[in-house]
C-alpha cells in the first residue's frame, strides 16, 4: 500500500482567477468573490450553518459550478494579514492526497477571510462513530480498519511527502470527515499557520482537545512531528474501542482511556478495549494489533513514538509492532496541569 499516490499536482484547466493587487507568486489559489459567497450559502443562513469550531462557523455552500462546498468563516480574532494569509493559503491549495481536506479557494475582501473546501456528505468520526446520538451501524470492523489506516496514510503524507512538512497540531475525531464512502479526510490541515502567532489556538480549546495533546507540546509548547504522532495514537484507540479519549462520566480510574489500554495491556487483556457494538464480529488480532500502535504512538518520549509512515508499515501488517517499553503520557495528571495553566491566561 503506498501513501503517497499523488503530489503536489497543478491543476492544470482548473478555473482560477488572479487577484493583481495583492502580489506575486499567488498563483494556485481560487479566488471567490464575498457574493458569490452569500449567494451560494443563501446569505450565511443559519439553515445552513453545519458547524462552529474555534476559528468560526462552518456553512454548506452551493457553488455556481454546481459542486457542494464547506464555507468557512474565520472569526474576527483568527484574521492575519492578506499578505501572510495568502501565502500559507498558496502552499495548503497545492496539497492534494485522498485522505486530506481539499481547499477549493478563498475569499479575501475587506475584512471577511474564508476558506472554501470540498463538502464531505458524513461529518466527522466525533459526531458520527464517537458520537452518542448516531448509530454506529456503519463502522464494522473493516469500516474502521480503512478509516484508520486512511488517516495515518493523510498524516504521513504531510510529514513527509510535503515539502517543507507540515506539522497538523490538532489531530483529532471532529478534524477527520468522511466522504459517502466512509473514507476519511483530515480537515484543517495547515491551518495552524494561517493564526496570527500571538493567538494561542490551543489554549481556548475545550478540555475535550486536551487528550489528544503530547505532553510535551502541551506543557512545554515543544512541537514537533511526534506531536501528531500522538494525537494520532489517541484518535486510535477511540477508533477500535468507539469511545472518546475522555470520559468524565465514569468513574475516576476509568475516565482516561489510555490509562485503561494501558492496563489491559499489561493484563493482556487488550481485546476487552474493543467497541462492543461491533457484537465480536471483528478481527481480534488486527484489533489488539491497532491498540498496541494506539500506545507505541503515545509513549510519554517522543522519539520513542513510531514516524507516520512506519505507523502505516504496521497497520497494514507489513511490519511486526514491538512491544511497548513504557507507559503512556500519564494523561490524568497532566490534564490537571493544562487545566490550571488555562485558568491563567497564557
Ligand atoms: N469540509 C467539510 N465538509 C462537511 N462538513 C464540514 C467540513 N468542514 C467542517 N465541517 C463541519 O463543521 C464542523 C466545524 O468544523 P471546524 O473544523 O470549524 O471545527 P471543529 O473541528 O469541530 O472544532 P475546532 O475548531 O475546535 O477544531 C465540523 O465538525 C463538521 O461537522
Amino acid at each position: 500500500m503506498t501513501c503517497f499516490p499523488f503530489l503536489f499536482s497543478k491543476k492544470a484547466g482548473s478555473p482560477k482567477r488572479r487577484v493583481t493587487d495583492i502580489g506575486e507568486g499567488i498563483q494556485n489559489v481560487r479566488f471567490y468573490t464575498y457574493k458569490e459567497l452569500r449567494i451560494a450559502t443563501e446569505d450565511f443562513s443559519d439553515s445552513n450553518k453545519i458547524g462552529e469550531g474555534g476559528f468560526g462557523s462552518v456553512y454548506k455552500g452551493h457553488l455556481k459550478d454546481g459542486k457542494f462546498a464547506a464555507i468557512k468563516v474565520l472569526s474576527v480574532e483568527s484574521r492575519q494579514g492578506m499578505r501572510e494569509f495568502l501565502t500559507e493559503i498558496n502552499v495548503i491549495s497545492e496539497i492534494e492526497h485522498e485522505n486530506l481536506v481539499k481547499l477549493y479557494g478563498c475569499c479575501v475582501e475587506e475584512n471577511h477571510r474564508i476558506l472554501v473546501y470540498n463538502y464531505l456528505e458524513n461529518n466527522s468520526l466525533a459526531k458520527t462513530l464517537l458520537g452518542r446520538r448516531h448509530s454506529k451501524s456503519h463502522f464494522d470492523w473493516r469500516a474502521r480498519s480503512r478509516i484508520c489506516i486512511g488517516v495515518a496514510c493523510g498524516l504521513a503524507f504531510l510529514h513527509e511527502a510535503v515539502r517543507p512538512h507540515i506539522i497538523h497540531r490538532d489531530i483529532k475525531a471532529s478534524n477527520i470527515l468522511l466522504d459517502k464512502d466512509l473514507t476519511p479526510k483530515i480537515s484543517d490541515f495547515g491551518l495552524a499557520k494561517l493564526i496570527p502567532a500571538n493567538m494561542t489556538h490551543v489554549s481556548t480549546r475545550v478540555a475535550g482537545t486536551i487528550g489528544y495533546l503530547a505532553p510535551e507540546y502541551a506543557v512545554g509548547g515543544q512541537l514537533t512531528r511526534k506531536a501528531d504522532v500522538y494525537s494520532f495514537g489517541v484518535l486510535l484507540v477511540e477508533i477500535v474501542s468507539g469511545m472518546f479519549n475522555t470520559n468524565t462520566r465514569l468513574s475516576i480510574g476509568e475516565q482516561y482511556l489510555l490509562e485503561r489500554a494501558w492496563e489491559l495491556y499489561e493484563q493482556k487483556e487488550l481485546v476487552g478495549l474493543v467497541d462492543e457494538s461491533l457484537n465480536e464480529e471483528f478481527d481480534a488480532d488486527e484489533a489488539c494489533r491497532f491498540l498496541k500502535i494506539g500506545l507505541l504512538c503515545t509513549q510519554d518520549y517522543p522519539k520513542l513514538r513510531p514516524s507516520m509512515s512506519t505507523v502505516v508499515k504496521m497497520l497494514t501488517g507489513q511490519m511486526d509492532v514491538d512491544d511497548c517499553k513504557v507507559k503512556p503520557g500519564v494523561i490524568s495528571d497532566f490534564m490537571d496541569l493544562k487545566l490550571l495553566r488555562k485558568a491563567r491566561p497564557i
